[in-house]
């Protein structure tokens, strides 16, 4: 058990067990006579927060294997079913959809998302639909991916010629820092229009991500709030200050164009302006907080999201080099060696295609997707699910399912893909890289054209190769788990530039 749940639990026992004695016993009183689904014995207070650890997507393997698919935690006073198979990701978030598509209260919501203003914790309601819609049609349709295509590919040539310039000397490339700063770039320039050289803002972006993902004691044990025993909420509040900075200097810099400008929007953050400006339209009132806690997702969810499933390709390709060959082999013959890969290309690399969705499968970026809540009472296959459970769907476990994936499901292996149907799209419950239903990803096109596209063009203007002296088996692929999983040290390699064109 972590020191802070040794504090945490010898501290305040004796002074709350009586009201948790009170909490408990009320609440199985409106529950003995009703199933829930099975779990573990949990302690006083804590319920099972005990049990998570550092990667609960793998603690709460363990525990599935032993109590099932559909398994009751207590986490602090909050009922939380976790679910573990397709069977029962398909009844949650296809069956039962509407009543699982709210998002829990946490605190990490009310410090950085200026109270669930955002689209990812919003709750389930006519706001959450309303900027869904917003955010879907004014960044993420087809048609504005494409109006970004040439931004793209004009950051992707300079993040190629960087690495060409360090492959002369034969140096050791941090692939994590360099792909990092790409999707920065390529993320800001899409979002607010320009690159950010002042503020320095990604670190804290990744630590808005880790932090939300982060099972957070105040959340799930309310009167613990004030002691801030994690020391979340500190860096909550240090995070979410740097931010709104930075995001107030940027809307005050549009509002100050947009008199330039005429009514013609340049970028996303000029359409929430004018929606704010028009005020508001009665389906949806924007704010400056709304617009802040809007753009701190957008930023966040398509930065951090497709690095790490970036890295974990190339990673896994790494540690499999007869599969970088294949991929290698499958750009030479559609692309060739005389030019860049373009993004048109991206639909006959089929190859490429499974071996993202194989390193998606075993590497989820999201491994327990995002928290869900329920709205109300359901009884599922004779389980009784309390209205404000909190639901955590283990898409990590049910991608390393064997009875799913056969006795090879921890294995990397692209060619499972060969001759089925399965796609991202979250119509296929064993496979959910992006989630299904009401709250899935609506970033999958965007998320899906960036991944392909940086792997394909590094791959294709590169060998990589490890560092000298290491094999395979030297490559470490420890996590680190927050909302997204990504890998807990920097991925390193060693460039050769293959193409026949001058760059
Ligand atoms: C490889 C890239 C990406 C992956 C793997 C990914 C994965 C996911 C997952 C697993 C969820 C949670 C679904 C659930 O709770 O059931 C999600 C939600 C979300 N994603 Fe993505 N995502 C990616 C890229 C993006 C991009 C590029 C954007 C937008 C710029 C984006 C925006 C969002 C938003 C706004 C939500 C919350 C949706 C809601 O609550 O209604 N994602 N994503």
């Amino acid at each position: 058990m972590e020191s802070w749940l040794v504090v945490v639990f010898f501290a305040v026992l004796t002074g709350l067990y009586s009201i948790f004695y009170l909490l408990s016993s009320s609440y199985k009183k409106g529950l003995h006579h009703r199933l829930l689904p099975p779990g573990p014995l949990g302690l006083p207070l804590l319920g099972h927060l005990h049990l998570l650890g550092e990667l609960p997507h793998r603690n709460l393997q363990r525990l599935a294997k032993k109590y099932g698919p559909i398994m009751t935690l207590r986490l602090g006073l909050i009922p939380t079913m976790v679910v573990s198979s397709p069977e029962w990701a398909e009844l949650f978030l296809k069956t039962h959809d509407m009543v699982f598509a709210s998002r829990p209260k946490s605190q990490a919501a009310e410090y950085m998302s200026y109270g669930q203003k955002n689209l990812v914790f919003s709750q389930y309601g006519s706001y959450w639909r309303n900027i869904r819609k917003l955010c879907t049609l004014e960044l993420l349709s087809n048609s504005k991916i494409e109006l970004f295509k040439s931004m793209r590919s004009e950051e992707l040539s300079n993040f190629i010629e960087l690495i060409k310039n360090a492959s002369e000397s034969r140096s050791i490339i941090d692939i994590t820092a360099k792909v990092e700063s790409l999707l920065e770039d390529m993320t800001y320039r899409m979002v607010f229009g320009f690159k950010d050289d002042k503020f320095n803002i990604k670190s804290c972006l990744q630590e808005v991500v880790m932090l939300t993902g982060t099972f957070n004691v105040s959340d799930y044990i309310p009167s613990l709030k004030a002691l801030d025993l994690q020391g979340l909420g500190r860096r909550m509040k240090a995070c979410s200050k740097v931010l709104d900075k930075f995001l107030e200097a940027i809307i005050d810099e549009h509002v100050r164009d947009a008199k330039e400008l005429h009514g013609q929007h340049r970028d996303f953050i000029d359409v929430l302006l004018s929606l704010m400006e028009s005020n508001n339209t009665r389906e949806l009132y924007l704010d400056r907080d709304n617009i802040k806690a809007i753009m701190i997702d957008m930023l966040a969810a398509a930065m951090d999201t497709s690095s790490t499933a970036i890295e974990w390709v190339i990673a896994e390709l790494l540690k499999h080099p007869h599969v970088m060959k294949l991929v290698q082999e499958e750009l030479e013959n559609i692309v060739g060696l005389d030019r860049m890969v373009d993004e048109t290309d991206l639909t006959k690399l089929s190859y490429l295609k499974m071996v993202i969705m194989e390193t998606m499968r075993i590497h989820p970026v999201a491994p327990l997707l995002i928290p869900h809540e329920s709205t109300e009472d359901v009884t599922i296959n004779g389980y009784f699910i309390p209205k404000k459970s909190r639901v955590i769907i283990n898409a990590w476990a049910i991608g390393r399912d064997p009875n799913v994936w056969s006795s090879n499901a921890e294995e990397f292996y692209p060619e499972r893909f060969i001759d089925t149907n399965i796609d991202v799209q979250g119509r296929d419950y064993q496979f959910l890289p992006f989630g299904s239903g009401r709250r899935k990803c609506p970033g999958i096109q965007l998320g899906m054209t960036v991944v392909q596209l940086v792997v394909a063009q590094l791959l294709h203007c590169f060998n990589l190769e490890l560092p000298e002296g290491m094999s395979p088996d030297d490559l470490d692929m420890n996590e680190k788990f927050g909302l997204t999983l990504p890998r807990s040290n920097h991925l390193r390699a060693v460039p050769t530039y293959r193409l026949r064109m001058n760059l």
